[in-house]
């Protein structure tokens, strides 16, 4: 759980947050697919904008912020709440490329909890319930992400990401989800995943179930 700085929200404020714009690809109702919440339903923000840039991310389309719209955090947060998710999951994109507090605050508004999906390579910002940190080498998380992580989630291609996980794993609270999760296009992780987690068993694997189910 994150909240930035000590914040105190008045009614005002929230109205305020309401009419705040952010550049989105995508916003909608699916079923989380990924890690310790995989299989519940929940409405995914999508924001736009990455300058991580993995060669191998899955939704490259959201790297150019300047491609999507700019649209309202009130608009987006009564979808959501409409939806009857009990959830939400901003994700992008880097989603902390933004300053998340208006965003977040108007989905804590209207009662939803709020999930973040990042890579941690720019400082937190916003109302977090739950935090899903899966570092990049191409763009190191910030020092300060570690306390907050409720769930490491490593994208993992060769045996020097188990490595890179465990570096990881060292620096995140006791108690942290370890996760590793394939790389969607190299099938040579499963086996090497499956090894390692028989021979570590505090890690556990994540699957992208929502490509198995064809659902967004
Ligand atoms: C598209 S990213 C957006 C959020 C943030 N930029 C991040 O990387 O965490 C969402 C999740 O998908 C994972 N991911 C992206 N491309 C993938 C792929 N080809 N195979 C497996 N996982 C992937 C990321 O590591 C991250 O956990
Ligand atoms: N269903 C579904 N679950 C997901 N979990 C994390 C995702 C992401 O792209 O952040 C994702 C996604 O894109 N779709
Ligand atoms: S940080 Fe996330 S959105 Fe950005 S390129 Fe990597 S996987 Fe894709
Ligand atoms: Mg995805």
């Amino acid at each position: 759980m994150f909240l930035s700085g000590e914040q105190m929200i008045s009614g005002t404020d929230v109205k305020d947050f309401d009419s705040v714009e952010y550049p989105i690809m995508e916003h909608f109702y699916t079923i989380q697919g990924e890690g310790a919440h995989s299989g519940r339903a929940a409405y995914f923000i999508r924001t736009a904008g990455c300058d991580v840039k993995c060669w191998w991310c899955d939704v490259k389309d959201s790297w150019d912020a300047s491609k999507h719209p700019r649209l309202k955090t009130g608009m987006v947060a009564d979808l959501a709440k409409a939806s009857g998710a009990a959830f939400v999951v901003v994700t992008g994109g880097e989603p902390l490329l933004h300053d998340l507090l208006p965003l977040t605050s108007s989905l804590k508004a209207r009662g939803l909890e709020v999930h973040i999906e990042t890579s941690g390579s720019s400082p937190l910002s916003g109302q977090l319930d739950w935090i899903t940190l899966s570092p990049k080498r191409f763009k190191k998380p910030v020092d300060e992400i570690y306390p907050y992580v409720d769930e490491l989630k490593v994208v993992v291609l060769t045996k020097k990401d188990l490595t890179w996980a465990e570096e990881h794993a060292a620096k995140c609270p006791v108690g942290t989800r370890l996760l590793l999760q394939p790389e969607w296009d190299t099938p040579k992780s499963m086996p090497l995943i499956v090894d390692y987690v028989k021979a570590n068993p505090q890690w556990g694997i994540s699957l992208q179930t929502h490509k198995f189910l064809n659902v967004p």
